[in-house]
């Protein structure tokens, strides 16, 4: 099985450091998700993985080898980056037709794609009629088309439906579930959390963090519990008796801060406090990457100069 190796990358450009001393690895069987703010590196180093620009210094390297010395490279790799292009005169079929022609790749692929693509039915239609979701789930069946181990995405899911995005999350899951090595880049925190495994976290070209989704999250947002009862003086002394922090909200819901519902829920019911709601505030990945980028406020706030 088959590893992203990226090893004290670094890419300066002009005055501007947009990756630096990155190290982390990528490994097979699961879904790794690249998250940074606007300007993190994500882009830049999926480019240099893929041989599109070279380091200033150190290493990207797939399966130990760079991109450039690897044979029929879209065999072991294939990558959706931002504003990928099809010739909009061709259509969907005919582009990845050339693609299959020129890579080496069965034209047999073509067809596979084009159906776990949802594309089979526009795969005739002239690339330049294609929504954007239409384009984006052409640029994924181009990246799978030569059944690569190694799947590096840019925001797949821009210009996809709700339809679309619930797809790619499955696909996703399944490529990691076959094995595969899948990095994603995506703003969309919720739909991150959805699919994927482990998060790789940039800021300013450096490493945040490198951790499983559910470490990441549970390091930095404890979970609560949302209550509502009948009998609001009763929880408010309840809960202070026993150390609890609560907050009340305009809807006279309570907001418990770092407890549990088995807890809430024994308390009340001894205290014979009435429960009309008693639910779990699971915390997020979106609480837990603000957390984590508020805390590298510079990195937003400040321009970069290397
Ligand atoms: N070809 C280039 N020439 C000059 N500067 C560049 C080039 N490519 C990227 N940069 C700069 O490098 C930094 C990192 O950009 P990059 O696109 O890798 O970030 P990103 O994390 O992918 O951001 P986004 O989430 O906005 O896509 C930015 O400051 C960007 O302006």
């Amino acid at each position: 099985m088959t590893s992203i190796d990226v090893r004290d990358l670094t890419k300066v450009y002009g005055s501007r450091r947009a990756v630096d001393h990155l190290t982390f690895t990528v490994e097979p069987g699961r879904v790794t998700g690249f998250l940074g703010p606007n300007g993190a590196g994500k882009s830049t180093t999926m480019r240099l993985a893929l041989g599109l620009d070279r380091p200033t210094s150190g290493t990207a390297t797939i399966g130990g080898r760079p991109y450039t010395e690897l044979r029929e490279p879209l065999h072991h790799v294939g990558a959706l980056l931002e504003a990928q292009a099809a010739h909009g005169s061709r259509t969907g079929r005919d582009h990845l037709r050339a693609l299959a022609v020129s890579n080496r790749i069965p034209l047999s692929r073509v067809d596979t794609v084009l159906e776990e693509t949802g594309l089979a039915s526009v795969a005739r239609r002239r690339v330049k009629t294609y929504s954007l979701g239409m384009r984006q789930r052409l640029g994924m069946a181009a990246a799978l088309l030569g059944d690569p181990g190694v799947v590096l995405l840019d925001e797949p899911a821009n210009g996809l439906d709700p339809e679309g995005i619930v797809w790619i999350r499955q696909l996703l899951r399944r490529l990691a579930g076959e094995g595969r090595t899948v990095l994603v880049s995506s703003h969309l925190m919720n739909e991150t959390a959805a699919f994927a495994d482990h998060l790789v976290v940039l800021g300013r070209g450096r490493l945040l963090a490198d951790t499983p989704v559910q470490d990441f999250i549970h390091a930095r947002v404890q979970p609560g519990v949302r209550v509502r009862t009948t009998d609001g003086t009763g929880l408010g002394a309840l809960l202070s008796r026993h150390g609890y922090e609560a907050a009340q909200d305009g809807n006279g819901a309570w907001t418990v801060r770092h407890a549990r519902v088995d807890d809430i829920g024994r308390l009340m019911s001894e205290a014979d406090v009435p429960v009309l709601e008693l639910t779990a505030q699971e915390a997020t990945l979106e609480q837990a990457y603000l957390d984590l980028t508020s805390a590298e406020a510079e990195f937003t706030a400040q321009p970069q100069e290397a």
